[in-house]
């Protein structure tokens, strides 16, 4: 059994389309994001929630990790949200636009007066300001957090800034969510790529949110599945490195340094070789 669970690839998907609902059930995702916020409109709302938490209970996904996004603190249909989705028991309740600890801890409050289950976790998304100058004490704030979202969007609109190749703007932010929720030993998603027909821009794109740290990405099309999917994996020359890169080390033992392809290699280079193993052997799991 390994601890990681993948996610690389996190598709959202308006509930309130049931043509999406069906198409999930057979795309490669890790995880999915069953939506009630930005992508339903209001009049729909009653019956995504309700549709939501069916697809929840269907166990028609498989072995697909499932999720809720629910309406923000403060609207209107948040708290009947939140009901909903801690009573369907998905892997976890999304809340948008979680501003501090405080929120966080009212929310798990909430869902445990609401009967969640224990494997119900809180997936915080971190989309403003206020959020990313307080992200630590945010992926402190309960052990039912563990993951953050980023909400990419919504930053760079609350920041004035502009979506551009390389992001450049909201790195600053990316970074700052990135080392709080490394200190906090939670998962972390990188923002979901807009242009749905922008297959390089979206490739690079996913390239970079590996590089930077993240565990995967969030999607919006069943176009990115792939891509991602490929992006967050191992590669088989970083598998093939990590299992000789252990082997030389072992085979080194007694000295606390050796090389490896020239390379120098120490204890920490071994532990994230194993890291690698891990993630590894979880995706190849999935699939089997
Ligand atoms: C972006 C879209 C509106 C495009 O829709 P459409 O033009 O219908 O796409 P296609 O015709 O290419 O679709 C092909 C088939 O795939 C299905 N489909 C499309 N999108 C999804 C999906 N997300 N999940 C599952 N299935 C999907 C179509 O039904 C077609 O099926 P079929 O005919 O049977 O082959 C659309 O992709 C879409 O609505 N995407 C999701 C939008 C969304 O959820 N937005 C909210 C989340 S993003 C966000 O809020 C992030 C954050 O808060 C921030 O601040 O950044
Ligand atoms: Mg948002």
């Amino acid at each position: 059994m390994t601890e990681f669970t993948p996610l690389r690839s996190v598709l959202y998907m308006p509930s309130s389309n049931a043509k999406a609902l069906e198409k999930a059930k057979t795309l490669p995702v890790d995880a999915v994001i069953f939506d009630l916020e930005d992508a339903v409109a209001p009049d729909a709302k009653p019956a995504a929630r309700e549709a939501a938490a069916a697809a929840v209970s269907s166990g028609d996904y498989g072995r697909r990790t499932l999720t809720i996004r629910v309406n923000g603190i403060g609207t209107e249909w948040h708290d009947d949200d939140l009901r909903a989705a801690a009573q369907a028991g998905p892997a976890a309740v999304v809340v948008p636009k979680v501003n501090s600890a405080d929120e966080v801890v009212r929310l798990v409050s909430a869902l445990e007066q609401h009967g969640a289950p224990e494997h119900t976790k809180l997936w915080a998304m971190i989309e403003t300001p206020v959020a990313v100058l307080d992200v630590l004490s945010i992926a402190r704030a309960s052990a039912r957090l563990s993951c953050f979202v980023m909400g990419t969007n919504d930053l760079v609109k609350e920041l004035y800034a502009e979506h551009v190749p390389g992001r450049a703007p909201i790195l600053p932010s990316l970074h700052t969510a990135l080392l709080a929720a490394r200190a906090a030993g939670i998962s972390i998603l990188d923002g979901v790529y807009n242009d749905v027909k922008d297959t390089d821009g979206f490739l690079a794109e996913c390239d970079q949110g590996r590089q930077l740290g993240f565990d995967g990405k969030t999607l919006i099309h069943p176009g990115q599945v792939e891509g991602a999917n490929a992006a967050f994996a191992p590669s088989e020359q970083a598998v093939e490195d990590a299992r000789g890169l252990i082997q030389a080390f072992e085979d080194g033992r007694g000295s606390g340094v050796v090389t490896y392809h020239g390379r120098m290699v120490e204890n920490l280079h071994v532990e994230s070789a194993r890291r690698t193993l891990d993630i590894h052997d979880a995706i190849q799991a999935l699939q089997g």
